[in-house]
């Protein structure tokens, strides 16, 4: 297909809409790990609890999200639309982080873990609008890879300054100063929220009048079934690439003090690499625009994940090498994974398949989470079996994208150059509303591939 050269203003104009894309997810992102910035201790002493319920800062987000955040997509796709979507899911997250600034205030640990809770209700399904609005503005054109990896890099980096800046706020002023900067951040990502929905009005309209297509597709729960295999192999990649790495991360400052004997604070600037590293993924998005055939790029990134824990598990190789590689298995993945769903799946089911995915990630690392620290209490701190558990689910990760790769070389849908994956997503687009509504109402046996 030939290409048509977009003007400039075109361009700005995404961008616009990519930065407030970014920022609506900020003020989560950096939220997310205040418990473990402020370190179990400090929570410990502030609301008088033990270890034990420290972990339930965490468990009560992921745990809801084995559920949550797949109806949370197909809410996207059906009921409330990608605007009010976001703008419920990111109210959900600042009221459950100015519930969890009250708490601190008042050292009401209940009240904190409804907080997280109600964060939890929002969060992870405010990723998958993101996700969606990301593939909405730039399905079909060139830089697909790169604007997924600016919004991963992007939302990193929250992550990151936030275990530079709520230890300093605790103890400049005070711990609840340190949290209430957190429900200000997610104030700031609302307002970039609400800046969206008016500029994605405008794009909607360009779309609709630059690429008509017939709306008479009902979306319902049973198109899961419908599915291709492909994005099944994807979804169980993103569970054995995301295991080894936020488990990991979890663990992270424990496990250097244990085993290398650092400081605690140096295990913490160990631990939180690969979120720095994820600030590089727009480049590799960049270079992945230009050659496509992201699957290979995310065979490089499962090889550089298996090699960088068996040199954390079982080497005395100064850690700086694995948790470096470990980052750039990250700006691999981060830059090439997650632009194949919509590769694969027309953009009326993009909350849905976005959901579902969140879903088994939260799923899988809620579950093993509790396997690797009741492992790591049952042996005394011993990591030499959790880093068995994270080099085999890499390793599994590995053979899937090698799968993926043979069915590929048949299918040829995401190993191929980056210009031939466009015009396939812009297909898959013009054909899958009216096909869907033809199919269904022909035969609703019969097999429709995507
Ligand atoms: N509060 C953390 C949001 C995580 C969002 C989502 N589950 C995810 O993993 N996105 C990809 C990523 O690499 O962050």
């Amino acid at each position: 297909m030939s290409e048509v050269k977009q003007p400039w203003t075109e361009h700005a104009f995404r961008y616009l809409g990519l930065f407030f894309i970014c920022m609506m997810t900020f003020g989560s992102y950096y939220i997310y790990d205040i418990p473990s910035a402020l370190t179990q201790d400090k929570i410990d002493t502030w609301y008088g609890v033990k270890e034990i319920k420290y972990s339930l800062l965490y468990a009560v987000y992921n745990f809801p999200n084995m559920v949550i955040v797949f109806f949370g997509g197909f809410l996207i796709d059906t009921v409330f639309g990608l605007k009010l979507g976001s703008i419920i899911f990111c109210c959900l997250v600042m009221t459950g982080q100015i519930l969890f600034s009250i708490s601190a205030n008042s050292k009401t640990f209940w009240l904190a873990l409804l907080g997280r809770t109600i964060f939890g209700l929002g969060g992870e399904s405010l990723s998958v609008a993101q996700s969606t609005f990301c593939a909405a503005w730039f399905n079909g054109r060139n830089d697909l890879n790169l604007a997924f990896a600016i919004t991963l890099g992007f939302s990193r980096i929250g992550s990151a300054v936030n275990f530079q800046v709520t230890p300093t706020l605790d103890n400049k002023f005070s711990l609840p100063t340190a949290v209430w900067f957190g429900a200000i951040c997610c104030g700031i990502s609302f307002v970039a929220c609400i800046v969206l929905c008016f500029l994605d009005m405008a794009r909607s309209r360009k779309d609709a009048a630059n690429n008509p297509v017939i709306k008479n597709d009902p979306v319902s729960i049973k198109d899961i079934t419908k599915f291709p295999k492909m994005v099944w192999l994807i979804f169980a990649l993103v569970v054995f690439f995301y295991v080894p790495l936020f488990v990991f991360v979890s663990i992270g400052t424990q496990f250097f003090v244990n085993k290398f004997g650092t400081t605690s604070s140096f295990a913490g600037v160990l631990t939180s690499i690969p979120y720095y590293t994820a600030a590089p993924s727009p480049v590799i998005g960049f270079i992945i625009d230009r050659v496509g055939r992201n699957l290979s790029w995310m065979a490089l990134s499962m090889i550089l994940l298996v090699v960088a824990h068996s040199i954390l598990g079982f080497t005395m190789v100064n850690p700086y090498v694995g948790m470096i590689l470990m980052g750039f298995s990250y700006a691999i993945m981060a830059a090439s994974i997650w632009p194949t769903i919509p590769a694969l799946i027309p953009s009326s089911r993009l909350g849905t398949a976005y959901g579902l995915a969140f879903a088994f990630q939260n799923a899988a690392i809620a579950l093993s989470g509790l396997l690797v620290n009741a492992i790591l209490e049952k042996t005394n701190n011993n990591y030499y079996y959790t880093e068995a558990i994270f080099v085999g689910s890499a390793a599994i990760g590995l053979l899937i994208v090698v799968l993926l790769i043979l069915i590929d070389l048949k299918e040829k849908k995401l190993n191929i150059p980056s210009q031939d994956m466009k015009d396939n997503i812009k297909l898959l687009n013009k054909q899958s509303e009216p096909l869907l509504s033809e199919q269904s109402s022909i035969n609703n046996n019969q097999e429709i591939t995507y």
